[in-house]
């Protein structure tokens, strides 16, 4: 295996540069009262097996902390070779404090490696305090130690700049929808972060090999075929380095074994910054594919 890859990020922390097991989207679960799933639990457990350091997606709503904790308690690998991203979404808790406090419980953990608010839907009506109050209450947590990096999610520049007025310690990461068919989940949002030092991470990076991507054919999915062949290595693979390479973190999950542990070869080879280029130009002319939030962001399609 070639060696593991992180980013710095803008406090100095380096995070794993690839998430190789989200638990939420086909793991989610629509309440409390769903069953418990065992597979999501030896899926976990197989991502943790693997060498390096682990890097699990999660958040509140997901409503897989059962399925986590599970799978922590019955892995052998060391708190500190794996990273645990968990998120508030204001649906469960009224405060990140309470949520993060009932997340640690739950997990049986005492930090998490990342927090982050979920979105930045915040009004006086719901939960009761804006997007900047919701911040202060994250840096609470983080001065007080639980969790070691903190950030948002689905932030628009503009949701970014009012955090950026008051903070007192700056977001370092926001996670977005994020493929070669969606760019920028809101305009201008990747070239906002690079100048910003907050670094994305993609999740649903393998738009373009969903169905919503629709009928798979023309000249991205020409090149994506010859590029796969040139490197050996499957399409979504090849995606996830793209990802990589545009300076994005890609978060990824699957219900196959082999799937998780193929995302590790993701350090095994390198596109050219020609054929990153093309990618990227390709899939920016294709139709967007945005699979997430909706309702808020389908304006920008
Ligand atoms: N912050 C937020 O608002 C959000 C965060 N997330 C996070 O990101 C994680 C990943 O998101 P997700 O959209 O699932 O990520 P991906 O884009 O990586 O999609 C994963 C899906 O793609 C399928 N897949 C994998 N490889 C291929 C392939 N080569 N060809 C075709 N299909 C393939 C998998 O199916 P199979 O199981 O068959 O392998 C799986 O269903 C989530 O679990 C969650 O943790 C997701 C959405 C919103």
């Amino acid at each position: 295996m070639s060696a593991q890859k992180f980013f710095t990020l803008s406090n100095g922390n380096k995070i794993p540069a690839i998430s190789i097991i989200g638990t939420g989207t086909q793991w989610y679960k629509g309440g409390a009262d769903s069953p418990f799933n065992k597979n999501l639990v030896e899926q976990i457990k197989f991502a943790l097996s693997l060498p390096g350091v682990t890097h699990v997606d999660a958040a509140e709503n997901y409503r897989t902390y059962p399925e986590l904790s599970q799978a922590l308690k019955e892995s052998t690998k060391p708190r500190d070779q794996i990273w645990i991203t968990d998120k508030f979404s204001k649906v469960i808790h009224k405060t990140p404090k309470d949520a993060l406090n009932d997340s640690l419980k739950q997990l049986g953990i005492d930090y998490v490696d990342l927090y982050l608010l979920h979105d930045p839907f915040y009004s006086k009506e719901n939960p009761g305090y804006d997007v900047q109050q919701a911040w202060k209450y994250v840096e609470e947590l983080y001065k007080a130690g639980l969790a070691k990096n903190i950030g948002v999610s689905n932030f628009a520049v503009e949701d970014l700049k009012k955090i950026l007025e008051i903070a007192e310690i700056k977001p370092v990461i926001n996670q977005i929808e994020y493929s070669a068919f969606l760019q920028n989940q809101t305009p201008g949002i990747y070239e906002f972060a690079k100048e910003n030092n907050i670094l994305l991470e993609a999740y649903a990076p393998l738009g373009p090999l969903s169905n919503a991507a629709g009928e798979q054919s023309g000249e991205f999915y020409d090149l994506l075929s010859s590029l796969s062949k040139k490197y050996n290595h499957d399409k979504g693979l090849i995606l996830l380095r793209w990802v990589y390479q545009t300076g994005v973190l890609p978060i990824t999950t699957s219900s196959k074994q082999e799937r998780i542990e193929t995302a590790t070869k993701v350090w095994e080879f390198e596109l050219t910054n020609d054929e990153v280029e093309k990618l990227s130009k390709l899939g920016n002319e294709h139709a967007t594919v945005r699979q997430y939030w909706k309702p808020q962001y389908d304006q920008y399609n």
